[in-house]
């Protein structure tokens, strides 16, 4: 088996567990991203939810990335690490005033709005200041993902979007709201997605959607398809980087855009969640009666995804070339929960190896908690180690 390449004579200095980001690798997705946008009316938002460690926000700010913001925060870290504001999409069903003020302050591209009584708000608050804010409505598809029920967010069971049959009365806030303008329309079915034809059934969608509003007399310049691109979590040495060519393509020749359309992406773990690992210690190895322990110093309070949905994240031992034995890798935490794989091929372990839990960069460090009292993990950078 293939194993990932790791700085051990370093990480043997470090106190585990913690985050180490492969920048290289974080390159080279950007500039895979790049190569297929690029000479296109396409814009990449990365989803900040994904990763917002500043090193990192800085280097995909560099290649000239908008961002995808889901609260005030994000908005003022992204700005901080060098995204331009105008090209800054807000979502979010629960927008407070405080974050839309921080919003229109800022000049953001535009606000993703997910009701009408939202719209009303953005209204009287870009009034207030004398501006005129620019939406797009995130509409509900009721596309299946086909993921992880917890993260598909584009069936009518879902809380994000305006149902389709809420346009009529949608459009008639809108042009009743003299401080609103509406720039475009905007999607985001799930996370995860591996069957690229949810994509497609997307674009069926958008496409009778947008027809809809020219019917109306709307024009949409904007359409705004989210993210979702999975990746592949069981090969990680195999495949690092995600299939961005059949993704972009596969919107150029479902959706072809009109004239005057831009069309926007909002990728977050296809684009981060490769290059990050967890890299933890074995501490003890428990034996049992029909199983063997591994326990490490991580957690699911470093790493949730296992523990939340059930997530798969391919393991090494960095440590050791010993015969492949199988072990169930559990954390420190106390719940049952707390485990990060059953019955998986490990080679041999000791305590003291590090154990390197792949594909972690998404979803993993902004979602850790301090639950047991519990130290947050550190990060590390292949660039600076
Ligand atoms: C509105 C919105 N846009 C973009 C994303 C990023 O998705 P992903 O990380 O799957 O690319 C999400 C998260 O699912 C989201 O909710
Ligand atoms: N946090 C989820 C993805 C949710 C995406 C946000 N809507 C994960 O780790 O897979």
């Amino acid at each position: 088996m293939i194993k990932g390449k790791f700085p051990n004579d370093k990480f043997e200095q470090l106190e585990t567990p913690f985050y180490y980001y492969d920048m290289e690798l974080l390159r080279k997705t950007l500039i895979a991203i790049t190569k297929e946008t690029e000479n296109k009316p396409f814009h990449v938002h990365y989803a900040l939810k994904a990763n917002f460690n500043p090193i990192i926000l800085k280097e995909i700010a560099s290649f000239g990335f908008g961002a995808d913001c889901v609260s005030g925060n994000e908005i003022l870290r992204a700005i901080e690490c060098g995204f331009d504001p105008s090209k800054i999409a807000f979502a979010g069903v629960g927008k407070t005033d405080k974050e839309i003020n921080i919003g229109l302050d800022n000049n953001i591209f535009c606000f993703n709005v997910e009701s009408i009584p939202e719209i009303e708000v953005i209204n009287k608050l870009a009034e207030k200041k004398g501006k005129i804010a620019s939406v797009a409505l995130r509409i509900n598809p009721n596309v299946d993902a086909r993921t992880h029920k917890y993260i598909t967010t584009g069936l009518y069971e879902n809380k994000f979007g305006i149902n389709e049959q809420d346009l009529p009365k949608t459009i008639q806030t809108v042009k009743s709201s003299p401080n609103i303008k509406l720039i475009g329309i905007h999607f985001h079915i799930g996370s995860q997605i591996t069957d690229l034809t949810s994509f497609e059934d997307l674009c069926v969608k958008v496409k009778s959607i947008r027809n809809w509003f020219k019917q109306e007399g709307i024009d949409l310049p904007v359409l705004n398809v989210g993210g979702g691109l999975g990746i592949n979590y069981q090969h990680p040495n195999h495949f690092p980087i995600a299939d961005f060519e059949s993704y972009f393509r596969l919107f150029e020749k479902y959706l072809d855009l009109w004239e005057n359309q831009t069309l926007h992406f909002e990728l977050g773990r296809s684009v981060v969640a490769p290059c990050g690992s967890l890299i933890s210690r074995a501490v003890f190895i428990k034996e049992g009666i029909k199983k063997n322990f591994l326990i490490i110093d991580a957690g699911m309070t470093d790493l949730i995804r296992p523990a939340l949905y059930q997530a798969f994240h391919h393991i090494e031992n960095i440590s050791s070339d010993e015969e492949y034995t199988p072990y169930d890798v559990v954390g420190p935490i106390c719940e049952s929960s707390d485990m990060f794989a059953e019955q998986i091929m490990l080679n041999r372990s000791k305590r003291g190896d590090l154990i390197a839990i792949r594909s972690a960069g998404a979803y993993g460090e902004t979602m850790v908690s301090r639950y047991n009292c519990r130290d947050l993990p550190a990060s590390y950078f292949s660039d600076t180690l």
